[in-house]
């Protein structure tokens, strides 16, 4: 069988931002039999993500992250339906996922590496397995309840930063729903901090690019910051630690600002914010999803009532083909997405 893949063609360098040219899509062809516990999976949908950035560096910084080879196949969070199976967990018409999908329209796997979905979940929607009931959604979730101390009645108020995307879309409405009176975010445009006061009940937003975060975080926090879940790192956090109150809890999610630059993850700190986290007691412990994975099962259930149940409003940017996985991941690395970048591969 003939399928269309996506390879790694070049690394961008530690210094330096992705371009689709790092991509490359090549023809190639699959074995015609499957073998004892293999699968054969159509890929409906693939996702895209920030730490991404760091596969595409020979040397990724993270112990839990491998490279990706160049002219290799590569890899993340997807989800599709299995054409064929010989696999004694999966068969023929079953929605699956993994974290380690290939960027292929159809990929043989081994049945043992993908986990089996129920679309009732997602009311059928399954492109919110990578997203608001799936890894970002998961994040959101477990990064607010492990790391957040929100508590309901204590009058908190939250800011979240990349607040418009996959992530921060979810957290901030997951601090209200879990009792913050005030939910304030950041992010990269005014079509953004729309969506956010107007579709998804923040109270106010800020545009960083635009705005003066100082001030307008000032004006929109009149009591001071009690929780911070920072998806950006940088100036933006800095300036946001700067307002938080004392005894406050920094949900130190994802750095994005900084993963273009050659720095460790976490990226050190200044000596003043340093010092502003000493001096006020604030907390700002890094959280990894991965490592909560006994909660997976109740925490995919929460999101998907409040999904169902609307609670949770899902943006999502979707883009069709994977002909256009690296320009769709070079958007979303810019700021193009509203909510969770997905990529459509097939109905
Ligand atoms: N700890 C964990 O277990 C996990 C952590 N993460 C982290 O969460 C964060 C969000 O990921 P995810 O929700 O998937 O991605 P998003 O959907 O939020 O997409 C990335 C967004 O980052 C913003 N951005 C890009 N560059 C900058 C910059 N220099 N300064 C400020 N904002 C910037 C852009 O929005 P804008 O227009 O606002 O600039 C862009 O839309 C990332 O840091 C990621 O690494 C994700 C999953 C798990
Ligand atoms: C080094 C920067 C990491 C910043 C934090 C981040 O974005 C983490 C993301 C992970 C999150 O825990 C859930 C995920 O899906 C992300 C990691 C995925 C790991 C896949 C490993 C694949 C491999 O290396 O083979």
């Amino acid at each position: 069988m003939q399928v269309q893949r996506v390879v790694l063609n070049s690394r961008p360098g530690k210094n330096g931002a992705p371009v689709p040219e790092n991509f490359r899509l090549e023809e190639t062809t699959l074995a015609p039999e499957l073998k004892d516990g293999e699968v054969l999976v159509r890929t409906l949908y693939l996702s895209v993500d920030p730490y991404m950035r760091c596969r595409m560096n020979e040397d990724t910084g993270a112990e839990y992250l491998s490279p990706w080879q160049l002219s290799e196949s590569v890899d993340g969070g997807g989800v599709g339906v299995v054409e064929s199976s010989r696999c004694t967990t999966c068969a023929e018409g079953d929605v699956v996922t993994s974290f380690n999908w290939p960027w292929q329209t159809h990929a043989v796997m081994a049945g043992s590496g993908l986990q089996k979905v129920d679309p009732q979940l997602v009311d059928g929607h399954l492109s919110y397995l990578l997203g608001a009931v799936g890894m970002t959604g998961l994040t959101a979730l477990l990064g607010v309840r492990e790391k957040g101390h929100v508590t309901k009645g204590a009058n908190q108020t939250m800011v979240v930063s990349g607040a418009a995307g996959a992530c921060g879309s979810l957290a901030g409405q997951i601090g209200r729903l879990d009792g913050c009176v005030r939910v304030v975010g950041i992010c990269g445009s005014d079509e953004k901090c729309k969506a956010l006061v107007e579709d998804l009940g923040f109270s106010a937003a800020v545009n960083y690019r635009q705005e003066d975060v100082t001030a307008k975080l000032k004006e929109s926090c009149p009591d001071g910051i009690d929780v911070y879940f920072d998806n950006v790192g940088g100036a933006i956090s800095d300036t946001v630690i700067a307002q938080m109150n004392n005894g406050g809890h920094v949900i130190l999610c994802g750095q994005i600002s900084q993963y273009n630059k050659d720095v460790p993850y976490p990226p050190p700190l200044s000596d003043e914010t340093q010092e502003n986290l000493r001096s006020k007691n604030i907390t700002r412990e890094r959280f990894m999803v991965l490592n909560y994975m006994s909660k997976v099962d109740a925490a995919l259930f929460e999101l998907s009532q409040w999904v169902k149940s609307a609670q949770i409003k899902v943006l999502e940017t979707v883009v069709n083909g994977i002909e256009n996985m690296g320009v769709a991941f070079c958007s979303m690395m810019k700021g193009g997405n509203i909510g969770k970048q997905i990529i459509k591969i097939s109905a």
